[in-house]
């Protein structure tokens, strides 16, 4: 039983921007999510932990589209974004990391950056206009290569970074779209350990803006105990808790797949 409704935590103050309903896929006889409902609300960051093939990383894919559902809805604000590709629902302000590093591989991380930018403002052919946006534009992209400590590597071709530099182009990207929902799926796996406060900042400085709704896989638990405000637990592709940090990390789901306690009972 999940340890509360997923539809009125505690911490919700504002209508939900984006929920699940009864949000299912099967590959063959394998149910990977299992009828999930759950509603994420602005101002509040939600990590979903579970244990390994959970179904984290399916869930994402099922909101943000690289997935097609078995059954039940993806809602945006009420819109129902289930049948929208990948594309559509990240126009609409579903934003999600992964999607974006590999779009403009040859280009240099400036250039990624800007096209970012660009690809959510339009401009007409005054000149004036022109000018000043694409100043505008420069001087943003600046900042969010700076904010991500790439500011030095404005010229690099994004194929030429190493692994660390991608992810932060990638939180960089994201952070251009300026989504409604921003998810995260374990942004600082395979950084260095230098490189992972640079992500952990940008996060802190987006749940302290209060206006956005955030989803974040992490299997670390001293970051989501840091950063979330709530946790939802998924095993075997069914919502096992949803609440409270210190809840749910007491939960026995939570005990069995992160610190090695006595197993859980099947929960199918
Ligand atoms: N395209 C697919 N075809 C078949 N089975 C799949 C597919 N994608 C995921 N699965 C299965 O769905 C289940 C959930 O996988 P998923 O990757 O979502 O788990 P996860 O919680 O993200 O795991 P991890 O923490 O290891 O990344 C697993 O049993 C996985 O094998």
């Amino acid at each position: 039983m999940p340890l509360q409704q997923s539809d009125a935590p505690p911490h919700a103050t504002r209508a939900a921007s984006l929920e699940t309903r009864d949000l299912t896929i099967r590959f063959g006889g394998h149910v990977a999510v299992n009828a999930v409902s759950c509603a994420f609300h602005p101002g509040t960051l939600t990590a979903i932990v579970g244990p390994n093939g959970a179904g984290k990383t399916t869930y994402f894919n099922l909101i943000s589209g690289q997935l097609k559902v078995s059954e039940g809805q993806v809602l945006l604000n009420g819109r129902d974004l289930s049948a929208l590709p990948a594309s559509a629902r990240t126009h609409a302000g579903l934003g999600r990391a992964f999607q974006l590093t590999s779009l403009f591989p040859n280009l240099t991380v400036m250039e990624n950056v800007r096209l970012a930018l660009q690809s959510r403002q339009r401009v007409g052919l005054d000149m004036w206009n022109v000018w000043s946006h694409h100043r505008a534009l420069i001087e943003r992209s600046v900042e969010l290569l700076e904010s991500v400590a790439l500011a030095g590597k404005s010229n690099v071709q994004a194929a030429a970074l190493p692994h660390g530099d991608q992810r932060k182009l990638e939180v960089a990207l994201l952070m251009a779209l300026d989504p409604e929902v921003y998810m995260f799926d374990e942004p600082t796996a395979g950084m260095s350990v230098d490189e992972v406060p640079v992500i952990l900042d940008l996060i802190r400085a987006l749940k302290q803006r209060r206006d956005k709704t955030i989803l974040l896989v992490e299997h670390k638990m001293d970051v989501v105990r840091e950063l979330a405000d709530r946790i939802i637990v998924l095993h075997n592709g069914t919502l096992m808790a949803d609440g409270e940090p210190e809840t749910v990390i007491a939960s026995p789901v939570v005990q069995q797949a992160y610190l090695g306690l006595a197993p859980l009972e099947d929960a199918a």
